[in-house]
C-alpha cells in the first residue's frame, strides 16, 4: 500500500471541509427553525442547560483522534454562531479590548456575539441590570487570591441571576514598549494581578512602584504610551497593544485560574433548567449564636447534597457577623435539592439564591 502523498491529503481535506459546511450550514438553517418557534413562544433565545447537553453529548461519544478537551471550544463557537442566527447576544464585560474578562466572554459565547466592554465591574452588571446587555461575566475567584470581593458585595444588592460560568487559566506576562527590564519605574495593572504576581514582582522589579488601574488591557495600554511603565497583562493584549512580551508567566501560581459567574436580569431570561449536571449558588447570612453554621449545613447533609464552596464576606454591621456564599451540587427541580434548600431558609435570618445553572463543561 503505498502512503498518501500531501496534496492528495490536503485534497481529502479540503473535500471533508466542505461537507462539514455543509453539515454546519444545514445545523444553521435548523437553528433559524428554532429561533421562530422561540419567537412565536416569546421564549427566549440562550439556553446554557441545553448548549451543556449537546457539548456532554458529543464529549461522550467521541471516538477520536480528536480530543475530548478540543469539543467544547468548536462546538461553543458552532452555537455561538447559530446562536446569532436566531438574536444576536449582547455581553457585558470588564474592558476594554484584551482583558482576561473579554476571553472569559468569548470562550463562554463564543465570538458571535455583541462586545459590551465596560469600564469597572460595578458598570457589567449596572449595564446588564439595564438592559444594555444581555449577560454580564463577571470575575468571582481566582485560584490563588480567593474571592473576588466586589463581585459578591454587589451580588448581594443587585436583582441580577447567575445562570452559567466559566473559568480561565490566567497566564500573567510583563509587558513593555521596550523588550527590557532596565528603566521600569512603575507597573500598572488591575489589583488582582498586581497581587498574583507579588513573588516575581518583589524579585526582579523591587524598587518599581505597583500603580492599581482599572484592567489590565489598561495597564497594557498605558505601557504602550509610557516606555517607563510596565503591564501585566494576556498575550492577546500585548499583540492588541502593540507592546513586547518582556517576562512570561510571571504569576506565582502556575495553575492560576479564575473563574467568572455570567449573570443576567431574572426579568428578561429566566433560570435554566436541570442539565443533570448544575449548581446552586445561595447567599445567607445566620444570627451570631452557637450552633448557626452547624444549622446551615445539618439539612445539606441530611438531605445528601454536596457543597463545593463556602465563603464568608463580613455583613459590614459591625457586629462580626458575616454573609455565607453557597454553591450545592444539583438543581431546585431536584427534590432533595429543594427540601434542603427550604430547611436552610427556615434557619437563616437571610437568604437569597444567586442562581442555578450548568457546571461548566470543558
Ligand atoms: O436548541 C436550541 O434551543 C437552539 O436554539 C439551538 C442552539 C444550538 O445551536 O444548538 C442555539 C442556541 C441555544 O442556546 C441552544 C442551542
Amino acid at each position: 500500500m503505498t502512503t498518501p502523498t500531501l496534496p492528495e491529503l490536503r485534497d481529502k481535506i479540503d473535500a471533508l471541509d466542505r461537507e462539514l459546511l455543509a453539515l454546519l450550514n444545514r445545523r444553521a438553517g435548523l437553528a433559524l427553525e428554532v429561533g421562530e418557534i422561540k419567537k412565536k413562544e416569546g421564549s427566549v433565545v440562550f439556553r446554557p442547560e441545553r448548549e451543556a447537553q449537546v457539548i456532554d453529548g458529543l464529549k461522550s461519544g467521541n471516538p477520536g483522534p480528536l480530543k475530548n478537551e478540543s469539543v467544547a471550544p468548536i462546538w461553543r463557537e458552532i452555537m455561538s454562531a447559530c446562536r446569532s442566527l436566531e438574536t444576536p447576544t449582547r455581553v457585558a464585560y470588564l474592558g476594554p479590548a484584551g482583558t482576561f474578562s473579554e476571553e472569559a466572554a468569548l470562550g463562554y459565547f463564543g465570538s458571535s456575539i455583541v462586545r459590551v466592554p465596560c469600564a469597572s465591574i460595578d458598570e457589567v452588571f449596572r449595564s446588564t441590570s439595564a438592559g444594555v446587555a444581555d449577560f454580564g461575566v463577571v470575575p468571582v475567584e481566582n485560584s490563588t487570591e480567593g474571592m473576588v470581593a466586589r463581585s459578591l458585595d454587589i451580588f448581594l444588592t443587585m436583582p441580577l441571576f447567575i445562570i452559567g460560568e466559566t473559568s480561565l487559566f490566567v497566564r500573567h506576562n510583563l509587558l513593555r514598549k521596550e523588550n527590557a527590564l532596565d528603566g521600569i519605574t512603575a507597573v500598572c495593572a488591575h489589583p488582582q494581578a498586581l497581587a498574583q504576581c507579588h513573588e516575581w514582582l518583589s524579585l526582579h522589579l523591587p524598587h518599581a512602584e505597583r500603580r492599581p488601574v482599572s484592567s489590565n488591557a489598561e495597564g497594557a495600554r498605558l505601557a504602550a504610551q509610557d516606555p517607563s511603565i510596565a503591564g501585566i497583562a494576556s498575550t492577546r493584549a500585548a499583540s492588541e497593544y502593540g507592546v513586547h512580551v518582556v517576562a512570561p508567566a510571571i504569576q506565582n501560581d502556575t495553575h492560576n485560574r479564575t473563574r467568572f459567574a455570567i449573570v443576567t436580569d431574572p426579568l428578561r431570561h429566566p433560570a435554566p433548567q436541570a442539565s443533570g449536571h448544575d449548581c446552586t449558588s445561595l447567599v445567607v447570612s445566620v444570627e451570631n449564636r452557637p450552633g448557626a453554621m452547624y444549622d446551615i449545613l445539618a439539612p445539606l447533609k441530611k438531605h445528601g447534597v454536596s457543597m463545593s464552596r463556602l465563603e464568608s464576606r463580613p455583613a459590614r454591621s459591625g457586629q462580626w457577623e458575616y454573609y455565607f456564599f453557597i454553591d450545592v451540587q444539583g438543581h431546585p427541580n431536584q427534590p432533595a435539592v429543594q427540601t434542603a434548600l427550604h430547611e436552610l431558609r427556615e434557619s437563616c435570618a437571610f437568604f437569597k439564591v444567586l442562581g442555578t445553572y450548568p457546571i461548566d463543561v470543558h
